[in-house]
């Protein structure tokens, strides 16, 4: 197989003493879209910084392309990467902070022109193109942006919390664009994010990323069904974590009740597992599913027609329930009330550390 786009080995940074990247090992495919998430200070940007060459590392190697990148000047490599930046040049209009790499590169103004208005044009702000950026909006100025470091169709594009000064409805709408023009001109995209929700919806691959380490690196949907441990399952916020002790028949002994995980804990042990929001079912009557167990409503919440319940089961354990709205009908809703909760041992996913 060939050499992945990226490969960092081994790669260490310090601070001084501090280390603000322990050991990272991962690669990075040609075209893939990856998003890195993690608490403040976790170390995101300064994997991203020694990626484009902002920073080197103290130990270790990064390779693109299969060359090292260590002791190469951004400027020296045959790989073009550019990090997406918000510091637009004040004294420049919207169109020609665009036309500005296009130049650099030497196309003639005509193309240049063309090309810039385009990608104006694509970000919904074509009508912006001949405004003072000073005059712009804080989210016009990051479509700016964007149109800025994608024009020059770079192989590998850098975006730290592109979209953080855009509306809600506007982001998502970036997120569709952004997935669109990534997959059309196969541009890698590493991409640092806060939101949980624009990393699971635009990334092929997630790293989550605690105090300088990968806690887990994968799909979306790998990372919220199988946390590969409790800072990920917390981080990821969807989930519900149980835990207890084994009893000799193997199930496992809660504050909210006994479940079994169908042979996934052995007895004896003391076990915490997870069970994701969205498959936990809910009902009036106890239902004849295997893991029940009661809980009371304390609040909801909305996005668009998903609606999260929130749920005290006996011990103070929180629960969240994840379910259309429609699929409501009949179910009471007032605060207070107890309802029966279930969920299947399949789903029920145990936690390592
Ligand atoms: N030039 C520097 N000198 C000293 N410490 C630094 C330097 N740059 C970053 N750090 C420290 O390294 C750690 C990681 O910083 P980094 O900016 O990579 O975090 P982050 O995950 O991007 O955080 P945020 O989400 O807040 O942007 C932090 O504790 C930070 O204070």
């Amino acid at each position: 197989m060939a050499e992945p786009l990226v490969v960092f080995d081994n790669v260490v940074k310090r601070f001084g003493t501090f280390e603000a990247v322990k050991r990272m090992n991962f690669e990075i495919r040609e075209g893939e879209f990856l998003a890195f998430m993690g608490p403040s200070g976790c170390g995101k940007t300064t994997t991203l910084r020694m990626l484009a060459g902002l920073e080197q590392p103290t130990e270790g190697d990064i390779r693109l392309a299969g060359k090292s990148l260590v002791d190469v000047k951004p400027h020296e490599r045959d790989t073009p990467m550019v990090w997406q930046s918000l510091a637009l040049f004040p004294f420049l209009n919207a169109r020609e902070n665009v036309e500005f790499g296009l130049k650099m590169r030497g196309l003639d103004k005509p193309t240049r022109r063309k090309k810039a208005l385009d990608w104006l044009e694509r970000m919904g702000i074509g009508e912006f193109a001949e405004r003072d950026v000073n005059a712009l909006s804080g989210g016009q100025r990051q479509r700016v942006a964007l149109a800025r470091a994608l024009v020059t169709e770079p192989k590998i594009l850098l975006l730290d919390e592109p979209l953080s000064a855009l509306d809600a409805h506007l982001v998502i709408r970036m997120q569709g664009v952004l997935t669109k023009l990534q997959r059309e001109l196969g541009i890698t995209f590493v991409y640092v994010t806060h939101s949980q929700s624009e990393a699971f919806a635009m990334a092929d691959r997630v790293v989550i990323m605690s105090k300088g380490e990968i806690a887990q690196i994968g799909s979306a949907r790998d990372i919220y069904r199988t946390p590969a441990s409790r800072f990920v399952a917390e981080f990821v916020g969807r989930n519900n974590i149980f835990a207890g002790s084994v009893n000799a028949a193997g199930n496992v002994e809660t504050a909210a009740g006994t479940f079994t995980l169908d042979g996934k804990a052995k007895p004896g042990e003391q076990v915490s597992f997870v069970v994701a929001a969205d498959v936990v079912s809910l009902s009036t009557t106890r239902p004849t599913a295997t893991n029940s167990f009661t809980a009371q409503l304390i609040s909801e919440e909305f996005v668009g027609s998903m609606v999260t319940l929130f749920f005290e089961a006996p011990g103070g354990t929180e629960v969240k329930v994840q379910v259309q709205e429609r699929l409501l009908e009949g179910i009471p809703r007032e605060a207070g009330e107890t309802l029966w909760l279930s969920f299947d041992p399949s789903h029920a996913h145990v936690l390592k550390g």
